[in-house]
């Protein structure tokens, strides 16, 4: 199946002091125009690594990314990075903030249609009173509200968010995602998301990818969800497959857990046997 992103047998080797590690392999995903996916994994199993890679931010060890025909070679306007603290310049306004991405992508708009984009979608993620706001004197939820108005405002065919809403509290967060859900549907933007949260990845996401335990991590499961867009989140949440849903993925968390308690205990039993032999030989 070709899709409007394709990940073909996407691969990720760091070099570390103890040689080099593959940490993904043989990672395959394809997504369609406008579809939500969401990265699901144990802490460390490799899922920024992926998003990374496919932000062009990390250089790919083997495989690929095509977006919309082209194959990836680094960072672009095509894609807006959403990372768990949005890293604004802290003595600029909020509008100053979105408009150096704007100014850089849209270099032949008028400073007028720049900044009208700008304030647009400000606006939509509700700060539109807050425009000249310096950043040092935003809240942690409107300085992420301004991450996500800059990443929307360089019109990317793709959004990538790592733990968006990690560091918000729970109001915040659930305002937050109901606000983003609703311009990415308008947009027809293609989102992969990495969360820890099974509740979030099931009110957010089209699929949510279950990623095995690395090293060598690579998809493991796919959930597609059965819940109707626009999301309202009681109908969500009082859908007869939810807690189904919710149960398998949870399910598949443990048994990952499981399967790497036992690597554990037989590398440890491993390395005792060689201790051992090691002795008996001396
Ligand atoms: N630059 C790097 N050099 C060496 N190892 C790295 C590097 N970046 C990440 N790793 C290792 O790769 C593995 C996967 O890291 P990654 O951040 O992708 O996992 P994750 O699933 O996103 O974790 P978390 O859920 O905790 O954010 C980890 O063991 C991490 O220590």
């Amino acid at each position: 199946m070709r899709g409007y992103v394709e990940m073909f047998r996407l691969g990720k080797t760091y070099d570390t002091h103890n040689g080099p590690v593959v940490i993904v392999e043989e990672f395959d995903l394809n997504l369609e125009k406008g579809e939500y996916v969401s990265l699901l994994g144990h802490s460390g199993c490799g899922k920024s690594t992926v998003l990374t890679m496919v932000a062009g931010l990390n250089p790919i060890t083997t495989g690929g990314v095509v977006i919309d025909g082209r194959e990836i070679d680094g960072p672009g306007p095509d894609r807006g990075v959403v990372f768990q603290a949005p890293c604004l310049m802290p003595w600029m306004t909020a509008l100053e903030n979105v408009m150096l991405g704007v100014n850089q992508v849209y270099l032949t708009a008028s400073k007028r249609d720049r900044r009208d984009l700008a304030s647009y979608y400000l606006n939509l993620v509700g700060l539109g009173s807050s425009l000249h706001k310096r950043a040092k004197d935003l809240s942690q939820g409107m300085q992420q509200r301004v991450g996500i108005a800059r990443a929307f405002a360089l019109r990317p065919k793709m959004l990538l968010l790592d733990e968006p809403f990690g560091m918000l509290d729970s109001l915040t967060r659930m305002e937050l995602q109901e606000i983003l859900l609703e311009i990415l549907i308008r947009d027809k933007v293609t989102t992969v998301m990495v969360t820890h949260d099974v509740d979030e990845a099931l009110f957010m996401s089209d699929r949510v990818v279950m990623m095995t335990n690395g090293p060598r991590a690579k998809v493991g499961a796919i959930f597609s969800l059965p819940f109707e867009r626009p999301r309202v989140r009681a109908d969500v949440l009082d859908h007869p497959e939810y807690y189904d849903f919710r149960g398998k993925m949870i399910q598949f968390l443990e048994d990952q857990d499981h399967k790497k308690l036992k690597a554990d205990a037989e590398k440890r039993a491993q390395a005792q046997q060689e201790q051992l032999a090691t002795a008996d030989a001396t």
